[in-house]
């Protein structure tokens, strides 16, 4: 495998989200990262004549809890497989009476209600500050948005995220509290994910495939494990269209987002006055700026 060339898109597949079909499978690759060991092995494949490389979010076999996956390690060792734009694959509940389960929102903004999660690259000596401000890709989002219409997906355009702590279920007062708050969907994993792509500098948006109700709407079942799979399974088929609508005729990006240049105006350090051991943890990260 060539490392470190970065053009290739990752894929975090999320919960039911395991492998892909229909994908040629070019390599596995077992990378050790400063950070651990990412949840799984990552794929290298070829959809179209596009190199992806995927990574189930929990692990293959869904062992790994939101508040356990080492996200640190997942965006690491995607940027050591040359990954310059991830698409992470999401369930969630709505939180709005028009997000109906089986619907797929492509989100542009997220409110974090985690603890405790490693949630930065830059714990020092280099000590970096990159903006969130808008935390999706938007160029990314828009081709998202194409191929979902090309599989005939129903799709919203932009929404906000809460992510929860997990992996308990929002109580009723917390899901009246979110929606009070103008939040449309709510899931467990995509922070810190997004905030550690953005100081890798890569590319990052999310199909959040809606699953539930949460637990506000009176009429509707309450959110449970069984319910969500019952949706899951077609919440599935229909991403892996949508995946495959997205690489048919996909052009190398260009894009002029500036999430590959975050850290040119985030670093709060002076790079070159800084040693080996310093710059180790974060080399694959800050390689470009040296
Ligand atoms: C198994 S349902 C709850 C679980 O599903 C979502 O995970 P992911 O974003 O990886 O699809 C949600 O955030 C919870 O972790
Ligand atoms: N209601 C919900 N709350 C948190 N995560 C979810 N994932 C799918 N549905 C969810």
């Amino acid at each position: 495998m060539s490392r470190l060339t970065p053009h290739r898109t990752g894929i975090i597949g999320g919960s039911g989200l395991y492998h892909i079909d229909g994908i040629e499978v070019l390599d596995t690759l077992t990378i050790d990262t400063p950070y651990g060991a990412p949840s799984d092995e990552l794929v290298l494949a070829r959809i179209g004549n596009q190199e992806i490389v995927f990574l189930p979010r929990h692990g293959r076999n869904h062992s790994i809890p939101p508040h356990k996956i080492n996200y640190r390690a997942n965006i690491y060792a995607m940027k050591l497989a040359g990954v310059n734009r991830l698409i992470s694959i999401s369930a969630v509940g709505s939180l709005r009476k028009h997000i109906h389960p089986g619907e797929f929102v492509l989100v542009d903004q997220f409110v974090d209600r985690t603890h405790g999660r490693e949630s930065t690259f830059f714990d020092g000596p280099i000590v970096a500050h990159v903006s969130m401000a808008d935390p999706v890709c938007n160029e990314l989002r828009e081709e998202l948005a194409t191929a979902c219409r090309k599989a005939d997906i129903t799709t919203h355009q932009g929404g906000r995220y809460l992510v929860m702590q997990g992996p308990q279920f929002s109580s009723r007062a917390e899901s009246e509290l979110y929606r009070s708050w103008g939040m449309d969907v709510i899931g467990m994993t995509n922070l810190p994910e997004a905030k550690l792509a953005r100081e890798a500098e890569i590319c990052y948006a999310t199909v959040a495939m809606c699953t539930d109700y949460d637990c506000w709407h009176g009429q509707e079942e309450d959110v449970s494990v069984q319910s969500i799979v019952e949706v899951m399974q077609q919440n599935v088929t229909r991403a892996k269209a949508m995946l495959h609508a997205f690489f048919a005729g996909y052009q190398q990006s260009t894009c002029h987002c500036g999430c590959r240049e975050a850290l040119e105006q985030g670093i709060f350090a002076d790079l070159s006055s800084l040693d080996d051991d310093a710059i180790r943890p974060v080399h694959a990260l800050v390689a470009r700026l040296l």
